[in-house]
């Protein structure tokens, strides 16, 4: 069996190049920049005032000034500046050639036109022209686009973005005991959880996810959803990984002609995990059991996804201190499901004391994996341990 490790590099070489496509910054929250964003303008374009006041001479202070004019965001003063003089200025105007400083209102008297200023401080309340970012200053890719991302590219006058065309991700599950959330389940069924779970980590990374009807154990219902995933960029099926007289994945996929990166990996949950290519589209095969099946997806899927939008794949791994002993661990990398806890400078980690691999509960109460190499010796409370958040 091959290492996590090993099965990582295997699984990222199966991306692509992104296709980039255009996006109004409306619809670009979360998408994948993949070209750089060119500041059309320089920010703040002229020197601007940061408060409501007074722009005058700090060289007249403490006065008394005359008021000659007024300055607002949007309409600026246009007069003369002479000597002795002040103009009402509000935040976000631009101030006028002559004067240096913006006193803020809550300091200045003002009798009629004229003002006096008692103790003025050090603060110059001017933003200067091009602070903030100068035309053809480059932001640059590749980023998931976050919030302020988008405010930033807007300020910089780009209206369109060049992303990555979301990877279209085909989810399949499959099983005789399997009905839809909602369906009263005959003796024997259970309801599909995994390719809710999946779908939804795929959409997480960026991709569009279809999800397929529910796969019956025969070869035939295999081969019929495998057809309906025609078009998509990856393949994730779910289920029927393993060695029982119903997993028919293996068998399925290689009779479409799958090129196998592998099958099988050092690791728990998640062992029977599979990896190729079909075709155009790259595929994963996930272990059926719903912890396995969404770590696996954490590991290997998510950053499959990001790799095929061109950007870093992740996680990557964080510390924190364990808070309690652990045994031994077995010839498996453990992916334990854990909680964090504040600690005193790094936080504290807390495996859950069952790590059975269908346990939803479990896997939902818990925001963090906790890290075990192959072969890792027993643990103590205290020492340091590598985890990866979810
Ligand atoms: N003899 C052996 N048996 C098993 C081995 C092994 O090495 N030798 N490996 C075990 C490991 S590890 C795992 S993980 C599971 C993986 O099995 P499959 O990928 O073949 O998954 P299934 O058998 O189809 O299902 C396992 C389990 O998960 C439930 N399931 C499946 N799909 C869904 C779904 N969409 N939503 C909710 N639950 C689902 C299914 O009902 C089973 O209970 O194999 C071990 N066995
Ligand atoms: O992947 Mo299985 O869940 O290791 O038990």
């Amino acid at each position: 069996m091959i290492s996590v490790e090993e099965a990582r590099s295997r699984v990222l070489a199966l991306a692509r190049a992104p296709e980039p496509e255009q996006v109004a910054l409306d619809q670009a929250l979360g998408r994948a920049m993949i070209a750089p964003g060119v500041a059309r303008l320089t920010q703040p374009p002229f020197d601007a005032a940061a408060m409501d006041g007074y722009a005058l001479r700090s060289a007249e202070l403490p006065g008394p000034l005359a008021v000659i004019g007024t300055a607002a965001a949007g309409v600026p003063y246009e007069g003369e500046t002479p000597p002795g003089s002040a103009i009402r200025i509000f935040t976000g105007a631009p101030v006028p050639a002559g004067y240096d400083r913006v006193v803020m209102q809550e300091i200045v008297t003002r009798d009629g036109d004229r003002i006096g200023i008692a103790d003025v401080g050090s603060n110059l309340n001017i933003r200067r022209k091009g602070n903030d970012f100068a035309e053809g200053s480059t932001f640059q890719p590749p980023r998931p686009l976050r919030p302020a991302d988008l405010a930033l590219l807007a300020a910089m006058n780009v209206p369109r973005l060049t992303v990555a065309r979301r990877p279209r991700v085909a989810v399949l599950a499959g099983g005789d005991e399997l009905v839809r959330p909602g369906s009263d389940p005959a003796p024997g069924q259970i309801i599909s959880s995994n390719d809710i779970a999946i779908a939804a980590l795929a959409r997480e990374a960026g991709a569009e996810p279809v999800v397929l009807p529910l796969a019956r154990d025969t070869e035939e219902s295999l081969r019929d959803r495998f057809a309906e995933a025609e078009g998509c960029d990856l393949i994730v099926t779910i289920g029927g990984a393993s060695v029982g007289d119903h997993d028919l994945i293996a068998k399925v996929s290689a009779e479409l002609g799958m090129e196998r990166a592998f099958y099988k990996l050092a690791m728990r949950p998640g062992k029977p995990l599979m990896a190729g290519r079909i075709g155009t589209a790259a595929m994963l095969g996930l272990p059926g059991n719903p912890v396995s099946a969404a770590v696996c997806a954490k590991l290997f899927m998510q950053p499959l996804i990001r790799a095929m939008q061109g950007l870093p794949p992740g996680p990557d791994p964080l510390q924190a201190v364990l808070t309690r002993d652990l045994p031994p661990e077995g010839d498996r990398q453990h992916y334990l499901r854990a909680r964090l806890v504040p600690g005193d400078g790094l936080p504290e980690i807390e495996p859950f004391p069952d790590q059975d691999s269908a346990r939803l509960w479990v896997l939902a109460e818990a925001d963090s994996l906790l890290i075990r190499p192959a072969g890792d010796p027993a643990r103590k409370a205290g020492e340091r341990m590598s985890y990866l958040p979810l």
